[in-house]
């Protein structure tokens, strides 16, 4: 007997649901986002497009501070949504791997997570920051981006997530990288830095990133190994992952 093909009920990112979702944002700016009007910001330029496109090229990774690209309310909206998710229990443990092949190994991974659908008004906002980045990546490094997906994520005191890479090399699913960070007045005695490894002698360490708020790390998905050092206190962010093929994987 054929097994019926079971779709998620709402996906944002495939192309047809895209479009309806862009309609729908259209329709709620005239309204405007209330929580997350910030005037006062840059924005996302075509300048600040080629900053990161010339990190990425020139060693695989960057670091930087967006607060004045994707502002701070938003900043501020995105934090406030996480935080509820975890008090509320409505995080779940992260796994490894996908469908069939997902597990749940502790010993590599303790972080908790929550897909993003895109939804909320911070969230559509951040949607459609990860587009005009999603393009801009593709027009000056001919990517081929097709879409992407996001996760929020919590580590509790003692959470770590070990040294890998995001995507499997030739797998061309994964491709490009972007975490952003939502801690207020991170310490170093904090532990939970993102460690990052030289794509060239992944050995060595060549970035060890404090997750403060308004941070965000960009980095190639396929070569760059890094990893999550034990954290000494509740840690909030969000990972999303530009992907160069077409067809969403069941959440
Ligand atoms: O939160 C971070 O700093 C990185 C998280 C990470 O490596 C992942 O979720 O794959
Ligand atoms: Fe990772």
């Amino acid at each position: 007997m054929d097994h019926p093909v079971v779709t998620p009920i709402r996906d944002t990112l495939t192309s047809d649901t895209r479009r309806q979702f862009d309609a729908v944002a259209g329709e709620v700016d005239m309204v405007s986002d209330v929580t997350t009007v910030d005037m006062g910001h840059e924005g996302i330029s075509e300048e600040w497009l080629d900053e990161l496109a010339g990190g990425l090229t020139e060693s695989g990774w960057m670091s930087l501070d967006v607060r004045n690209h994707l502002g701070g309310g938003l900043l501020n909206a995105l934090r406030d949504e996480v935080r509820i998710l975890d008090v509320t229990d409505a995080m779940k443990k992260a796994g490894i791997g996908r469908g069939a092949d997902l597990t749940r190994d502790r010993s590599v991974r303790r972080d908790r997570i929550a897909w993003l659908q895109g939804i909320t008004p911070p969230q559509r906002e951040l949607f459609r920051c990860l587009e005009r980045i999603r393009e801009g990546l593709n027009r000056r490094l001919f990517l081929g981006l097709k879409r992407f997906e996001s996760h929020y994520a919590t580590y509790q005191s003692g959470d770590f997530y070990r040294k890998h890479v995001d995507s499997f090399a030739g797998r061309a699913s994964r491709v490009v990288s972007l975490v952003l960070y939502f801690n207020e007045d991170w310490q170093p005695s904090d532990g939970g830095e993102l460690q990052v490894f030289n794509r060239d002698s992944p050995d060595e360490v060549c970035g060890l990133i404090l997750p403060e708020m308004g941070r965000m790390v960009l980095f190639l998905s396929e070569e760059i190994p890094h990893e999550v050092l034990p954290a000494n206190r509740a840690r909030y962010s969000l990972a999303c992952w530009f992907r160069q093929d077409e067809v969403p994987l069941p959440l």
